[in-house]
């Protein structure tokens, strides 16, 4: 078989290491580059299916007894894989755009929020690239919404838009909270990057080493919410 689709290096890796998708080496450089997912964490992996970064993260929580957690959702419902995972990932089948801060938020251990937000989420690709990076920006903008809410800052509302249904104006991720949020690349990305400034500490863009090059997938990993 060859293509883009074809299985490469990432591929026979995830196979041979358990993985459930070549996406885990994506998660698995941010973490060694950023460190973005400490022992105890309590993550929200937005798009989680099929599963390889509930994987990494749940590994990244470090051994059973530091507690943490990891709560991922999907569209689709998702088989929580047996390699990797323990007891502390839980999966939720649900729309993420239709999702309110306050359901996110009761998800979360003791309803205290998460430490990390992961969005991995992606549009079906159609091919024609500015509706899918548009399509890919309002997933985006969601998830990031969902992570630090419709008023924190005074442009905050004009550049993610409101939710009607969503009453709720505090994210769900906590103060120092780190979010890494998926994008395909367009003129519009980096406004991303030009807001999440003013709200975070650090933001970087990533493409990872696992990326195929066929891809416009770029990464913005903002680090300790203001
Ligand atoms: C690239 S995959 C995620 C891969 C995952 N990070 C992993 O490593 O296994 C993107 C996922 O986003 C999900 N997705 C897209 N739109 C979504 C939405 N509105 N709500 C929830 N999930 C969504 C898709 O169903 C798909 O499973």
């Amino acid at each position: 078989m060859s293509g883009p689709w074809a299985p490469d290096f990432f591929w026979r890796e995830a196979q041979r290491l358990g993985y459930v998708a070549r996406s885990a080496f994506k998660l698995l450089q941010m973490q060694k580059q950023f460190k973005l997912i400490g022992a105890g964490a309590s993550v929200l992996d937005l798009g989680c299916a099929p599963g390889a970064w509930l994987q990494v993260a749940c590994r990244s929580l470090g051994p059973l007894e530091k507690g943490g957690a990891v709560v991922g959702i999907d569209l689709k419902k998702v088989h929580i894989p047996s390699h990797h995972c323990d007891s502390r990932v839980k999966t939720i089948c649900a729309d993420v755009m239709n999702l309110r801060k306050d359901q996110a938020r009761a998800f979360s251990p003791q309803g205290m929020g998460f430490s990390v937000i992961l969005s991995d989420m992606c549009p079906i690709v159609s091919g024609i690239t500015t509706k899918d990076a548009a399509l890919s920006c309002e997933l985006g903008k969601r998830a990031l919404s969902l992570a630090i809410g419709n008023s924190s800052c005074k442009n905050t509302s004009e550049f993610l838009d409101s939710f009607e249904d969503d009453t709720s104006e505090n994210g769900v991720l906590r103060r120092g909270g780190n979010v890494v949020i998926k994008l395909l690349e367009s003129k519009d990305t980096e406004a991303f990057a030009k807001f999440c400034k003013q709200r975070f500490r650090n933001v970087s863009w990533l493409r990872p080493k696992a990326t195929r090059s066929s891809s416009k997938e770029i990464y913005l990993i903002c680090q300790g919410l203001r």
